[in-house]
């Protein structure tokens, strides 16, 4: 609603106000006008009721014996009688003895119209009756009276109105004031005092309609482990945080330019006029460099990244309402690229993200279709060669792309949630199956399973295991978790409940990928673990630069005794460097690549005869 809408509806609410009231008013005087007239005239009448009959009584002697001057001077009487305008006696054959006019009455008993009216009283004689007294009362009192009232009304009726008259005014000012809260509260957000969500529809709505005449450039913003910082700050300290990133935002974007929050910690900047993407550009890096300086929170100096996205209307679509979607699809883009920047969209993108959303479907149909399976690779002893484990590895043979690698679908199940029931689904597997390898003879081995963000966040988890772990008679030193550095990193606390309560039930865990994602000794010595998995990036580099780091891995994990296993093992130098620095197990294509259940046990079979390679 525009303030012109607000103030024409505000004046017609003063004016249907004031005409209600007047309204009321009005029918109020009329009926008790009404109420009035009916009173005061039944009080006119018992009066002169009451006069009749005094005068009927005292009248009886004259009308028996016809005298004339008696009865006229009984009707004299009524001369103190203000309201008794004329009267008569007479018989009871109706023959008038005596006639009474009021000084000043115009004439005697004629017509009586509108403003007066007849009483009479039977005059008696020992119960006979023998005539008549009739008077005619004059109505006027009655209405002089009347006429006061409605005058005493009306003046207490205007005084009511003009007293009402400020009191409108200022219902309509509330009203006014409520409406513009309400309007403020409807387009703005309580945390930031930015212009919310509803604000970013309505504000692009409007665009769109005015689209022929303007170009303009979306910049959607998320900022980088929001929720690890609002864990560990606290909803409050979050919200200062919010508070303090749509302060500087608001500062660093032009004066046509606008600002939103859209919800959580997603900011949208939609600029226009702009030009070029170089235009969009100047401001999208502006934006971002908001976060260069640290954020002070409840004493802390906190740094934050985040990464945006910025589409272009008309250049990425014809169509404006694909603006918002596209500048998501490349803000997804920039977090995909390591965060901390800003992707402009690519019409490619809107392919990827098409594809990703048809894979999607087709995984959560591969899951109740048994397309999915477990492939395993062996874990080795560096010395013997003698196998410790397997990792069960997902595998998915689409029916019509054929095979998709997990690094492709993990993700998507990830983003999608459907990595819940899947990844219970692989554990149920991997249980199911090496209970099977048992029943066959092939124990001392242990399966270790992937673990994903999604599932560090599962309460259920460990109950889920626990039971299933029961069905298949399994021991829980079986079972290995493996979860990367970068999930331990970015869930942190929840992530480090989780593996206490199921290493305390006997469970093994693992983290995967070590050395990528930043953690420090002092971290290392909080998680409850019992081996870590040194990242194939730094095993690829052996010979070379990937010795020293994998020498100080080690060195730290035996410290804190840890075992090693190394991945991505694929040549004999790697090997046979990682044996002489001491790496407790290893893992790669050098001993075996991830095979189908069946080979593991073919590969045991024959190595119940043969050595490992070593
Ligand atoms: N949450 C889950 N994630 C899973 C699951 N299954 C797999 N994954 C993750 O998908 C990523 C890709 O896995 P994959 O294509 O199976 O690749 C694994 C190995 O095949 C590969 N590997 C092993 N040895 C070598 C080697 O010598 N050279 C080489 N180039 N690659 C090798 O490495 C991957 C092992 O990954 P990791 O888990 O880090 O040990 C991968 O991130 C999987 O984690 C699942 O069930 N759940």
């Amino acid at each position: 609603m525009t303030r012109e809408d607000a103030d024409r509806l505000g004046r017609s609410f003063e004016r249907s106000s004031l005409l209600a009231s007047v309204l009321v008013l009005t029918m109020a005087g009329v009926v008790l006008a009404l109420l009035q007239y009916v009173g005061l005239r039944r009080e006119l009448v018992e009066d002169a009721g009451a006069q009749a009959r005094i005068v009927a009584l005292n009248s009886a002697a004259a009308v028996l014996f016809e005298d004339r001057v008696v009865a006229a001077e009984m009707l004299d009487a009524l001369s103190a009688a203000s309201t008794v305008r004329a009267a008569r006696i007479e018989d009871e054959t109706g023959t008038v003895l005596a006639t009474y006019v009021a000084v000043g009455a115009v004439d005697g008993m004629g017509d009586c119209g509108l403003d007066c009216t007849r009483v009479s009283a039977p005059i008696e004689h020992a119960g006979a009756p023998l005539g008549a007294v009739v008077l005619e009362v004059s109505l006027q009192r009655v209405f002089s009276r009347l006429l006061a009232f409605a005058g005493a009304f009306l003046v207490a009726a205007m005084v009511a109105l003009a007293l009402s008259l400020p009191l409108l005014r200022r219902m309509r000012l509330r009203m006014r004031l409520a409406e513009a809260r309400l309007d403020h509260l409807a387009h703005h957000d309580p945390v930031t005092g930015q212009l919310n969500r509803n604000a970013f529809n309505a504000t692009l709505h409007r665009a769109r309609d005015a689209r022929a005449q303007s170009r303009h450039a979306l910049l959607q913003l998320d900022m980088d482990r929001f929720k690890e910082i609002n864990d560990t700050l606290g909803h409050l300290g979050g919200d200062e945080l919010l508070r303090q990133v749509g302060t500087r935002l608001a500062s660093a974007i032009r004066a046509e330019d606008q600002l939103f929050r859209l919800g959580g910690d997603e900011f949208a900047v939609l600029m226009h006029p702009v030009a070029t993407a170089a235009e969009a550009d100047v401001v999208a890096q502006r934006v971002l460099a908001q976060f260069a300086a640290p954020f002070r929170i409840a004493g802390h100096e906190l740094y934050v990244t985040a990464s945006a996205g910025v589409s272009l209307y008309p250049q990425d679509s014809s169509e404006f309402h694909d603006l918002a979607g596209n500048a998501d699809a490349a803000m997804y883009e920039a977090k995909r690229h390591g965060r901390n920047r800003v992707a402009f969209f690519d019409p490619r993108l809107r392919e990827a993200m098409a594809e990703r959303l048809r894979l999607q479907t087709d995984l959560r149909r591969a899951l109740e279709q048994d397309e999915l399976a477990l492939h395993y690779q062996a874990q080795v002893d560096t010395r013997s060669g003698a196998l410790t484990g397997v990792e069960a590895l997902l595998r998915w043979d689409h029916p019509t792309l054929g095979p998709v690698s997990p690094a492709v679908f993990v993700p998507i199940a990830e983003e999608s949630g459907l990595i819940v029931p899947i990844g219970r689904w692989v554990l149920r597997e991997a249980c199911r199956q090496l209970a099977a390898w048992r029943g066959a003879g092939f124990s001392g081995v242990r399966v270790a399973v992937n673990l994903s963000v999604r599932q560090t966040r599962d309460e259920q988890l460990p109950d889920f295991i626990d039971a299933l772990l029961g069905e298949f008679g399994l021991a829980p030193a079986c079972l290995e978790l493996e979860i990367t550095e970068s999930v331990l990193m970015e869930e942190a606390d929840l992530a480090i409940g989780l593996l206490a309560r199921l290493r305390a039930r006997g469970l093994r865990l693992a983290i995967d990928d070590f050395g990528t994602g930043y953690s420090s000794m002092a971290y290392l010595q909080r998680l409850p673990i019992d081996a870590l998995k040194i990242d194939m990036t730094f095993v690829r580099d052996i010979p070379g630069d990937g010795e020293a780091i994998t020498t100080a891995i080690l060195a730290m994990a035996h410290g804190l005794g840890l075992c090693v296993v190394a991945e991505g093992v694929e040549t004999q130098a790697q090997h046979d460097f990682l044996r002489a620095a001491g790496c407790d197990q290893i893992q790669g294509y050098r001993i075996a690549r991830p095979v189908p259940p069946d080979d593991v046990l073919a590969r045991w079979h024959a190595d119940a005869t043969e050595a490992v390679p070593g």
